[in-house]
């Protein structure tokens, strides 16, 4: 089922617009929403999952008009906000037992069913019958998804559910989510660009609450051939490279100099490699294009 979203705005009281006249169509599969801290993200999600209302805008899931209908989308969501809140002292399996009573599910029979598939799908049945308050942080966000699968969304909204897990969590967590997404709409936001190169197959990068741009993470880097370079330059010369050339990102080598990565049409000058485009670098292009322009 499709998401449409047609020019949706966002004011705070205090005056912040985090969702600036923002229209996209999402798809079904793994879709990436890339942006920097305060972007917008959670606003937007927050907006999809009903539980704030845009200041002006369409939503609509298939055939469901989202903002006038909050209850038809809830039947059909799993939402995984940033903080899931405090855990009680209750095994998993109790707690996703609980969760599905309230979601409904009047059957005992047809809850343990349930349960037991969601605790398979992440990964989590060997420790079931241990308190989710003593999960690691990996496990908890596993155990978010649990809760969130109960019901057999169509539309799963996760929100920067990768921040702070270490690379072995992440990668666990990632494979869940992909396994997940296979047949429904999945929304997924994070500023690590690395997640969207490994898991989605459509994403947008968002700043101030605008999109930048929607693309796919391959036609995204096709897009950049022949026109990423980088070179090799002292640490002390970044200040007079930066006032030469376009660069995206400088990352130190072992010996203390630094590599720049630079964006041109053409190349730059003769000491420059042309190199492979990473996705880092389309994420960078686009935020600098975002930048006001300064006239002296
Ligand atoms: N409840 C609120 N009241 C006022 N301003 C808010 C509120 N929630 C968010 N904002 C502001 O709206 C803007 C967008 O914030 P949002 O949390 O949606 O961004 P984000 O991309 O999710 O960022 P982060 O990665 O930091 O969570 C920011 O400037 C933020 O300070």
């Amino acid at each position: 089922m499709k998401l449409v979203i047609e020019n949706l705005t966002k004011t705070y009281k205090n005056g912040v617009k985090a969702i600036d006249n923002l229209s996209i169509e999402i798809g079904t599969g793994m879709f990436g929403l890339l942006g920097p801290n305060g972007a917008g993200k959670s606003s937007l999600m927050r907006t999809i999952a009903t539980l704030q209302s845009p200041d002006s805008g369409s939503v609509t899931f298939g055939d469901i008009n989202v903002l006038e209908d909050n209850m038809s989308l809830r039947k059909v969501l799993g939402y995984l906000p940033q903080s899931f809140g405090v855990y009680p002292k209750m095994s998993a399996e109790d707690l996703l037992d609980y969760f599905a009573t309230l979601k409904g599910i009047a059957n005992k029979s047809e809850r343990n069913a349930i349960v037991k598939e969601v605790l398979e799908i992440t990964n989590l049945y060997d420790v079931r019958k241990k308190h989710v308050a003593g999960y690691s942080g990996g496990m908890k966000q596993r155990f978010g998804i649990a809760q969130l699968l109960l019901n057999n969304p169509k539309l799963i909204i996760v929100d920067e559910p990768t921040a702070g897990l270490d690379p072995a969590e992440r990668h666990r967590f990632l494979n869940v989510l992909r396994e997940v997404g296979t047949n429904c709409t999945v929304i997924f936001s994070t500023h690590i660009v690395e997640d969207v190169k490994e898991l989605c197959n459509e994403m947008a990068i968002l700043n101030g609450g605008r999109i930048l741009k929607h693309t796919t993470p391959q036609e995204a880097t096709n897009d950049l051939m022949g026109r990423i370079w980088e070179k090799t330059i002292g640490r002390d010369d970044l200040e007079e490279n930066e006032k030469l050339f376009n660069i995206l990102s400088s990352n130190y080598n072992q010996d203390n100099s630094l590599n720049i990565r630079v964006h041109s049409l053409e190349k730059p000058s003769d000491d420059f490699a042309s190199v492979t485009p990473q996705l880092d670098d389309v994420y960078f292009i686009a935020l600098k294009q975002d930048e006001p322009v300064l006239t002296s």
